[in-house]
């Protein structure tokens, strides 16, 4: 699969799936108090495959909700523009809402959701994200749960894509930069 475009593997498929179980332990003992009423709001594309898993590792009962935005396009970096692609299903309002993401990068997309989302007056906002690279911060944003801080390299796998591809992998991988050289 995809035969020589990861350069190497950062996160094994087992370190995700143990990360994935501890993250849901602690997130489901922070929110005895709203049990029932947690609302999980994943963000499209990138986050599918951790949203999918974190909520099967959940022992509480949660809602699912997804919202669409997008700033990166066929690019390794941010535009900075977020665009809302699909906005959620529902009114947020007084709900305990869970950001749940895969990666903040610059921090821009976040940050401006997390304005966006709090606008909507929910009981509670917070954030878990399974990957975060502190060294490309451009933006500070509160985040509660951080599955593992990364090094500033572009990565791949588990819902992170480069131009739509290899979003598939099981594993979080650094891509080969003859990928983006090559313009495939
Ligand atoms: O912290 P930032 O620099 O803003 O980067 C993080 C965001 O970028 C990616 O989404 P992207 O815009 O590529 O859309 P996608 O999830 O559909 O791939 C990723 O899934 C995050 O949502
Ligand atoms: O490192 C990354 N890889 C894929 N998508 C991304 N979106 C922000 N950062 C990244
Ligand atoms: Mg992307």
């Amino acid at each position: 699969m995809y035969d020589g475009d990861i350069a190497s593997v950062l996160i094994s498929e087992q370190q995700i799936k143990d990360k994935v179980t501890e993250l849901a332990k602690q997130v489901d003992e922070d929110y005895q108090q709203a049990a029932g009423d947690l609302l999980l709001v994943g963000v499209l594309k990138g986050a599918v495959m951790f949203m999918t898993d974190f909520a099967r590792a959940l022992p509480q009962p949660a809602q699912l909700e997804f919202m669409a935005v997008s700033s990166y396009g066929s690019s390794t970096s941010s535009s900075g523009v977020v665009r809302i692609l699909k906005d959620l299903d529902r009114d947020i309002a007084d709900r305990h809402v869970l950001i749940v993401e895969d990666i903040i990068d610059s921090g821009l997309t976040l940050s401006w959701l997390l304005k966006n989302l709090s606008s909507r007056n929910p009981a509670s906002l917070e954030v878990c994200t399974l990957l975060r690279k502190p060294d490309a911060v451009q933006v500070e944003v509160p985040v509660k749960y951080v599955g593992f801080d990364i090094p500033n390299e572009f990565v791949v796998g588990y819902g992170l894509d480069y131009a739509e591809r290899y979003r598939d992998l099981p594993y979080i991988g650094t891509l080969d930069p003859k990928v983006y050289t090559s313009g495939v």
